[in-house]
């Protein structure tokens, strides 16, 4: 197994030349193995990224190699759901699945896709058109997984489903990535279904990384603090601060002891994603080895 998943360079896309790019010079390493959570608000590139990955768009300048491959020549090795789940109306469950044994000859494993259909109740006999969104999506991971791939991009793959498909599912795919080392990709909105999932995480804004590596890392490097609003942070770098008559409260990257003015707490994901949202212009952070090449 290759040791990087995905890595990018100065990775850049632009779809017409007067917009703002969808991409702007991101750069991360993504070791093969993990499960990695992109977040971002919509419009931050996520999507993008997710199909420069899969091979299905060219970046504009810079470079991803996904497997250390051309991502359009590592194809075999990695599965991609797009977030409108693409698939044949008119074929049947049971057709889709055989469609995707003929296509992936060498690595499908039937047994897989068949249980992750089983698992939805979902007929063998009813044609894709007939399906409910959150069906359509169980049939497109069922595929997905089937493909037996390195490398596995989802594009917000629990959206349409409901609460319990979800968790389902999510234990699924988790328990099949852990067992065959699989590197998973996902986009989410829904902070709280990645939280315990993932071990990774891109926080993309605008374009560019806004934090890279691997989760617990970036936990450790922040800080919630509370305390009174006159004293001062200055020897740290503030993300987010809010204050609330004389008490403050803020997440921080110590730059070293925060002293007896504050309390602490370790910022859960949530807390960690969300006061990042809320500061578009927060200095980013990356802890992944590709720091280095940060542009
Ligand atoms: N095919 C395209 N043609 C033109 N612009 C595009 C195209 N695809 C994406 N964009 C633009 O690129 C930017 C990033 O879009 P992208 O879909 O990657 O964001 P996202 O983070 O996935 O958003 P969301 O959370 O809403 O799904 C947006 O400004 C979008 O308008």
């Amino acid at each position: 197994m290759t040791e990087t998943a995905i890595e990018a360079a100065a990775l850049s896309m632009r779809f017409g030349r007067r917009r703002r790019p969808a991409l702007d010079g991101c750069a991360f390493r993504l070791p093969a193995g993990s499960v990695c959570a992109v977040v971002g608000p919509n419009g931050a590139g996520k999507s993008t990224l997710l199909s420069l990955a899969a091979g299905l768009l060219r970046p504009t300048e810079g470079t991803v190699t996904v497997l250390g491959q051309a991502p359009a020549t590592a194809r075999e090795r990695l599965a991609y759901v797009a977030q409108d789940k693409p698939l044949h109306p008119q074929l049947t469950v049971a057709d889709t699945l055989r469609l995707g044994h003929e296509l992936n000859p060498r690595r499908w494993d039937a047994a897989v896709a068949e249980r992750i259909v089983a698992e939805g109740d979902l007929d063998p006999a009813a044609k894709v058109r007939t399906l409910s969104g959150g069906q359509r999506t169980r049939v497109a991971l069922a595929l997905a997984l089937g493909k037996r791939p390195e490398l596995l991009l989802l594009d917000e793959p629990m959206a349409d489903l409901d609460p319990l498909a979800r968790h389902q599912l999510m234990a699924a795919l988790m328990a099949d990535a852990a067992e065959h080392g699989t590197t998973v990709v996902m986009s989410s909105h829904v902070v709280a279904e990645l939280d315990g999932a993932c071990d990774h995480l891109l926080l993309l804004g605008a374009g560019r990384v806004r934090l890279a590596g691997p989760l617990d890392e970036l936990l450790a490097a922040h800080t919630l603090v509370t305390g009174r609003a006159d004293a001062s942070l200055a020897a740290h770098t503030v993300v987010e601060s809010r204050t609330t008559g004389r008490q403050i409260t803020a997440l921080v990257r110590p730059e070293g002891p925060l002293g007896d003015d504050w309390q602490t707490t370790a910022p859960s994901l949530e807390e960690l994603v969300l006061a990042h949202l809320r500061a578009p212009e927060a200095p980013a952070l990356r802890l992944d080895d590709a720091r280095e090449a940060a542009v």
